[in-house]
């Protein structure tokens, strides 16, 4: 169970908890700060208020530690190296993963400046999935796929949310929050989040 009280960045001041097996579909205007309860929530950001695993607080355990829990996924994933491959710790271990979202394993030699903006979404899922998290923070994941590889992320995601794994997931499709989420939060302008029927 992640707990989240009174969690406040910037303007945004939240509480909810996220049950395990999980997934609350996030939505709001663009600008309104879901990105940054999501950022806020991993700790990437200064920010004021609990939240706790299990009832144990990220503050008892170190940044790295929190996030491979607790892990932000973010539209728009950075690399640092030049290949594929080398953001990965095990190539192999990926490749399952990389063949279910369309990509084919060859891709792990590319070089990361030929990746689509669509082929980059996926990979930064890969990677987050590899750690196993306890929580997955997703920001806007499908953005820039197609409907084919839509389908394919938001059924790896079930697959992970069946085998018990938290998901709180932001997206600008109505569709998809009624598909993923087992419940809504809608982020209103203020900053605080309201639960909506799905
Ligand atoms: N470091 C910062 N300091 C001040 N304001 C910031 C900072 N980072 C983001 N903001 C502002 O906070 C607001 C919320 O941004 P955020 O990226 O969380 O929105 P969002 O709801 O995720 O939007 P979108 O749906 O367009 O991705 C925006 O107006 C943004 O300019």
């Amino acid at each position: 169970m992640l707990t989240v009280s009174a969690l406040k960045r910037l303007h945004i001041v939240v509480s909810f908890e996220l049950a395990d097996g999980e997934c609350i579909a996030l939505q709001g205007p663009s600008g309104v700060g879901k990105s940054l309860l999501l950022r806020a929530i991993a700790d990437l950001d200064p920010n004021e208020g609990s939240v706790e695993l299990d009832g144990v607080s990220r503050e008892t355990m170190s940044a790295p530690v929190w996030r491979r829990q607790v892990t932000y996924v973010a539209a728009e994933p950075g690399w640092w190296a030049d290949t594929v491959q080398e953001h990965f710790t095990d190539w192999d271990l990926a490749t399952p993963l990389v063949d279910q979202l369309g990509l084919p394993a060859s891709c792990g030699t590319w070089p990361i400046r030929r990746l689509s903006t669509g082929e980059k979404q996926r990979l930064g899922l890969v990677r987050a999935l590899l750690l196993h998290s306890r929580v997955l923070l997703l920001d806007e994941p499908t953005s820039a796929l197609d409907a084919a590889s839509t389908a394919s992320v938001e059924a790896l995601v079930a697959a992970r949310v069946s085998a018990g794994t938290s998901v709180l997931w932001s997206t600008h499709n109505s569709g998809q929050a009624r598909r993923v989420g087992s419940r809504l939060f809608m982020m209103a302008s203020g900053g605080h989040l309201e639960e909506h029927s799905l």
